[in-house]
């Protein structure tokens, strides 16, 4: 944080800076290209004024010129001598006629009479119609060589009339007329330059270029072309060395020419440069004292906040408890360690609260009446209560860190055990999850014990682990069994007739609904016999209830005993008895079987040592494929048994 705010403040500093340094520098430039600019105005009033002086001192020396002097080389000399001034203003002084022809030269004390050239012609013309000095475009000097000027004058006679032209040249180079304007040159590297209107260059710093055109280098500039275009201030442009620079430009009044002045940019902006680098250089020094102020602040700020997190490092590593917190601070620092204080209280509180639980939980697990096995998703076993150890043998200390399967699942389901675990390990809840199912768990010693088990999945410090409840339910299953066989042995009897041992009602009942069915299937007749053992109840009466049984169990078994194994006998109720004869022939074999067994009654029966002579009356009904019922059938055979009791009993019917 620190770091962000000394980069702040440095960021902060260098943006002011340079926003400072480009609105001076754009100030800066505007200054130096006016200030440029008033110079060069200034040097063209001088040229101007050097011009104008010149003109004037050609002007009075003309009204005094002595008439003879275009002829009188000696009187032309006088005349020179008593003017040494214009001998050091001009390089020579000229008398020409009205034709231009060169009548004297003073000077270099050469003459000539050669016509003028056609622009010479035009120069004389011009001077003889203005009737004052004019001033030639520029040439160069056929003495000197060097571009040159002249200016010229009409000089008239006593009747006014043109009677000859006074000149006096002027050496651009030399005669020290422009020396002051190259004294003037901005700066170390700049130049001043004039050129005519036209483009033709009559002073400049290099001396090849003199009366050539400006642009007779190959290139394009375009503060030249503005200048030619009768631009006047300053402008800032690349020359066509590209090379940047400030030009400036004038017209002069006595001429037209152009006086221009270069002030290259990198000069005219060292200042400002090496100002900027100053700038910067003393931002930096300042953003660096004003980031190293702000970070010994921050730290002096910091530092209470150190101490609390130094405070709270200690209550973690347990090195220190809560009250180190400083909260009687008035400051931000005190309200922070207030509000911690009283998290970290609440947190000590709920920590409390969940290791209570957390007690309570593994107090409640530790001793719960089923056994509680937890373990890895790898199998490894993590948590072995008393009840697993009662139950399974292994004590706590043998079982934790081994693996489940080791322990308690039985080899022949240890495969299936194993699927599940890895289905458990990817993630898959699988079958058993959050289901309660009856298993047959292992004991230490080999004995297969029968469990109720309930698994569920717990996830505790990013791992998941599987959690199982296992109720011993060898007894249940045992008291289970019992019940089972003691209802099967119910049901028997439920089936039995309990006095006799053979079918009751109820398997008559189902029996001849079968029979009736087969019959119908294979079209073979049954035979239905009802039985009443006749003066039942006299014996009864007379021997005893006792002996009343005997004889109905001896009955039954004399039933059985003559009868098919797959015929039914059955007691009804009393001393009344069914018979279902199945695949019954005809109507003659029904009554051949009625006839043997009422026969098989008839031996006397063994009552108290005694023997007791007992009948039987019996009706048969025959069932031949049709629609009857169970009941109809019954009745048939009921009434053909009232019908052998009607006809004195110890006999058969067999019903129609
Ligand atoms: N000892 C004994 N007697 C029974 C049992 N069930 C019914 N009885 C008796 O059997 C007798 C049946 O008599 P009935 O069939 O009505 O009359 P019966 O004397 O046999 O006369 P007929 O049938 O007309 O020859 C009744 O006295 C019943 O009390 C039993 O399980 N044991």
């Amino acid at each position: 944080m620190t770091g962000v705010v000394v980069m702040l403040v440095l960021t902060a500093t260098v943006i002011v800076t340079l926003v400072a340094l480009v609105l001076a520098e754009r100030d800066m430039k505007s200054v130096i290209g006016d200030q440029q600019y008033s110079l060069l105005s200034s040097i063209a009033a001088q040229v101007d004024a050097q011009i104008e002086a010149r003109k004037v001192l050609l002007a009075s020396m003309a009204d005094t010129i002595p008439a003879n002097a275009a002829s009188d080389p000696a009187a032309m000399q006088a005349f020179v001598d008593r003017h040494p001034v214009a001998r050091k203003q001009f390089l020579n002084l000229h008398i020409f006629n009205r034709e231009g022809m060169l009548l004297h030269t003073e000077g270099d004390h050469t003459s000539t009479t050669r016509p003028p050239n056609p622009r010479a012609r035009e120069f004389f013309e011009r001077a003889m119609a203005a009737g004052k000095p004019v001033v030639s475009l520029p040439y160069k000097s056929e003495i000197t060589g060097l571009p040159s000027i002249m200016i010229l004058h009409p000089v008239r006679d006593a009747q006014g009339k043109v009677a000859m032209l006074f000149g006096g040249s002027i050496d651009l180079s030399n005669t020290g007329f422009l020396d002051q304007i190259a004294l003037q040159k901005p700066g170390q590297t700049g130049y001043l330059f004039i050129m005519t209107r036209e483009g033709i260059l009559l002073h400049h710093p290099d001396a090849t270029r003199l009366l050539t055109h400006i642009n007779a280098r190959p290139g394009y500039n375009r503060a030249t072309e503005m200048a030619l275009d009768g631009f006047e201030g300053w402008v800032e442009a690349t020359n066509k060395d590209g090379s940047d620079g400030i030009y400036s430009y004038k017209h002069l009044a006595s001429t037209g020419w152009i006086i221009g002045a270069r002030f290259p940019v990198d000069e005219a902006f060292a200042p400002m440069i090496a100002m900027r680098q100053h700038a910067l250089l003393a931002a930096a020094i300042f953003a660096a004292v004003a980031g190293l102020l702000a970070w010994l602040l921050i730290q002096v700020l910091l530092r209470p906040l150190d101490r609390l997190h130094r405070h709270i490092g200690d209550i973690r590593s347990g090195s220190a408890d809560i009250s180190v917190l400083q909260r009687r601070r008035r400051d931000e620092i005190g309200g922070l360690s207030i509000a911690f204080h009283e998290l970290m209280a609440e947190r000590e509180k709920a920590q409390e609260a969940i290791r209570d639980n957390e007690s309570l939980i593994s107090n409640i697990l530790e001793r719960a009446p089923d056994a509680f096995v937890s373990c890895e998703n790898t199998g490894i076993v993590t948590m072995w209560n008393r009840a697993a150890e009662r139950i399974f043998g292994w004590s706590g200390e043998e079982a934790i860190g081994r693996d489940i399967a080791e322990l308690i699942i039985p080899p022949d389901q240890r495969d299936a055990h194993r699927t599940g675990m890895t289905r458990f390990a990817q993630g898959g809840k699988g079958p058993m999850i959050n289901a309660r199912v009856r298993v047959t768990a292992l004991h230490r010693d080999g004995r297969e014990i029968p469990v109720e088990l309930s698994i569920g999945s717990l996830r505790h410090g990013g791992a998941y682990y599987a959690t199982a409840f296992l109720h011993d339910i060898t007894e249940r299953v045992e008291y289970e069994q019992k019940i089972a066989a003691s209802e099967a042995r119910f049901k028997q009897l439920a089936r039995i007739d309990t006095l006799t041992g053979i079918a009751n009602r109820l398997v008559f009942e189902e029996v001849l609904q079968q029979a009736i069915l087969r019959s119908r299937r294979h079209r073979k007749p049954l035979a239905l016999a009802y039985l009443d053992i006749d003066y039942f109840k006299e014996i009864n009466d007379t021997q005893g209830h006792g002996a009343g049984d005997v004889v109905l169990r001896e009955f039954a078994a004399r039933l059985v005993a003559s009868v098919r194994a797959s015929d039914t006998v059955a007691r009804l109720a009393g001393d009344e008895f069914v018979i279902v004869f199945e695949q019954v022939a005809n109507a003659a074999e029904a009554n051949r079987l009625a006839a043997k067994i009422v026969e098989a009654v008839r031996s006397p029966f063994m009552l108290d040592d005694e023997q007791r002579k007992v009948t039987t009356s019996m009706g048969v009904a025959l069932h031949e494929g049709d629609d009857e019922t169970c009941g109809e059938l019954v009745a048939r055979a009921d009434s053909a048994l009232y019908a052998a009791k009607r006809n004195g009993r110890d006999g058969y019917v067999v019903g129609d």
